[in-house]
């Protein structure tokens, strides 16, 4: 069950300080390493609407402006993730900064002379905008996540059973400073690392030092070390104990890590969250989507493939030292399942995956539907801001107007608001309004990507009709949501879902609508282009692709807490 809206509670264990390099996390902006759990303890906010964004990660390695193109495409990954920003650097003496803060991108780094403080020297980056899934959205759990001057972390999705590791770490004496399980992967890393140099975890020196990586010469692209046999780079690759963890731990992730000798992406073995690699100028860039990295001045190279990491680092050769995570795939355990809901939903509709823009691919989910639920109607109006382009396919294939009937308040930002219905009727309020006369006498179809509490279909339907709208005709571009997401979304609980206890009839009995439609699974599936056997589809069929807890069902493998994923977890970890 995602907890990012049920607030966990807090790190009980946490013991301050043991890897402290910094001041503590205060509203507004932080530069603290873990270790500071100061930091004023949030009620979860409830989010106004149903599916919330995923977490949105970038990364850049040996780039003059590292800041100022990580800044660009955090903006425009900020529809990922609204609840806090941050960006950790490299700076010109080799040592990691972070400033991170609660609120949107232009909110933590808009202060004069911010900006320009952090990226003074420096030529690698990363950074992050969030949605909480787990973890309570406050400041200690803004990222990038600072590891003292080993390294800096960034994540998004969800780690399976991510309690349970943390407890089998809390009960190893692993000091959390979050209570978000993105830590989980850099601690486990930590007692790696610790083991194999016989130091305690909060001073054992994860990683070497090599100097900055200069800006690549021009024509150039010096990148990384050249991989080593089986994609490894014993000369300059990633660190060893970061690899580990990587494997160890189940879940969804996309990563990105900063060190002092280079940056490490990965992707986990189900590539469940997207991650692209292409070039900004002669440097190299990891993002969440290709939006990110074009809108920073680049271009995408690849997607990174499933399960695989990339090395962005200290070396000659002329591309980033790759390799395959070692353990999920070979067990036969994992098999890909991106996100399907990254095509319905959440990404922006400038990014492609798969080389499918998802503009194209939402557009073919409007005209499916169409086809397979038509209705007789006068004009379709899509619910702005990601259904536009899904009723621009809809009215096309139908034949009808396809018309701006609902504006979308885009000054709204955040609304901190707490659970409850009537808070969030007045936040869908706030942000969707009908424009007078597109729907006086008309029959309308309104077409929506999704609906999941269905807040904002009862509260258009009723819009719409006040507005003079004749009939209402609700068509969604997705199956019913039933089962929640345990991988990086935010939906709520099975209960607060409304298809989960609901006919379509009584859907639309319970939104007010003259009819209501989905579009059948395989229609998603063949819009997407992708085999089904490559997407998770969990939301919709509760069959996800690994078990939410983590659990595996052969006794001893690394999956399980309680072997040797973490070293010394001993018997008993789940
Ligand atoms: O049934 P509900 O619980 O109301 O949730 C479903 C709605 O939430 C999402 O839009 P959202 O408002 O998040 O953002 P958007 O502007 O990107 O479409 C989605 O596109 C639906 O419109
Ligand atoms: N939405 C996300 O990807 C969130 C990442 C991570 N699970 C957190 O809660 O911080
Ligand atoms: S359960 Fe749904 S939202 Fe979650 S990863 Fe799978 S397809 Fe995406
Ligand atoms: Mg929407």
């Amino acid at each position: 069950m995602p907890a990012g809206r049920s607030g966990i509670p807090g790190s009980g264990g946490v013991t301050a300080g043991a890897l402290a390099a910094g001041g503590s996390p205060a509203a507004g902006g932080s530069h603290a390493a873990l270790g500071s759990p100061a930091g004023s303890r949030c009620e979860a906010p409830a989010g106004p609407f149903g599916p919330r964004e995923a977490c949105g990660i970038f990364g850049i390695w040996g780039h003059p402006e590292a800041v100022a193109c990580t800044v660009r495409a955090l903006v425009a990954l900020q529809h990922r993730g609204q609840e806090s920003a941050g960006i950790a650097v490299l700076d010109g003496s080799g040592r990691l900064r972070v400033h991170r803060g609660p609120g949107l991108v232009g909110h933590v780094f808009g202060r004069p002379g911010r900006l320009a403080r952090l990226g003074e020297g420096a030529t690698a980056a990363i950074g992050h905008v969030r949605y909480a899934t787990a973890g309570d959205p406050g400041p200690r759990n803004a990222q990038p996540l600072l590891f003292g001057g080993d390294f800096a972390l960034a994540h998004n999705g969800q780690l399976a059973g991510g309690e349970r590791w943390r407890a089998v770490l809390e009960r190893l004496g692993v000091p959390l400073a979050t209570t978000a399980d993105s830590e989980v992967i850099g601690r486990v890393a930590q007692r790696h690392a610790a083991l194999a140099s016989r130091l305690p975890v909060s001073r054992s020196a994860l990683t070497g030092t090599c100097p900055v990586q200069p800006a690549a010469p021009e024509g150039g692209g010096a990148m990384a070390a050249p991989p080593g046999p089986g994609g490894t780079n014993p000369a300059g690759g990633p660190p060893a104990p970061l690899l580990k963890a990587l494997a160890a731990v189940p879940g969804a992730y996309a990563v990105v890590i900063l060190t002092p000798r280079g940056l490490l992406a990965a992707r986990d073995p189900w590539g469940i969250r997207p991650l692209v690699l292409g070039r900004i100028g002669d440097a190299w860039a990891v993002a969440s989507e290709s939006c990110a990295l074009e809108t920073a001045g680049g271009r995408v190279e690849e997607e990174l493939p499933p399960g695989s990491w990339v090395w962005l680092g200290c070396g000659e050769a002329p591309g980033p030292a790759r390799g395959a995570l070692p353990g999920w795939d070979r067990a036969g355990l994992a098999r890909e399942a991106f996100c399907v809901f990254e095509y319905i939903y959440f990404a922006r509709p400038d990014s492609c995956f798969a080389g499918r823009s998802v503009y194209a691919v939402r557009k073919e989910l409007g005209r499916r539907l169409a086809r397979v639920h038509p209705a007789s109607a006068d004009v379709v109006v899509g619910v702005p801001d990601s259904s536009l382009p899904a009723a621009a396919g809809y009215a096309e294939a139908a034949g009808l107007p396809h018309e701006l009937g609902l504006v979308k308040n885009r000054y709204t930002g955040r609304t901190f608001i707490r659970p409850g219905a009537r808070e969030r009727e007045e936040a869908v309020r706030l942000k969707l309004h009908p424009v007078p006369g597109v729907l006086a006498g008309r029959r309308v179809v309104l077409v929506d990507d999704s609906l999941v509490r269905g807040t904002t279909a009862r509260w258009l339907v009723t819009a719409l009709r006040e507005a003079g709208a004749r009939e209402v005709h609700l068509r969604i571009t997705a199956p019913p949501y039933r089962f929640p997401c345990h991988f990086g979304v935010d939906t709520g609980r099975a209960e607060e879902l409304l298809a989960a206890g609901h006919s379509p009839q009584a859907m639309a009995r319970a939104v007010g609508a003259d009819s209501l439609a989905f579009l059948p699974l395989d229609q998603v599936v063949e819009a997407t282009g992708r085999p089904a056997g490559s997407l998770c589809l969990g939301c919709f069929t509760g069959r996800y692709p690994l078990d939410p807890e983590g659990k595996v069902r052969r006794i001893g493998h690394r999956g399980d807490p309680g072997d040797r994923g973490i070293p010394g977890g001993g018997a008993g970890g789940g």
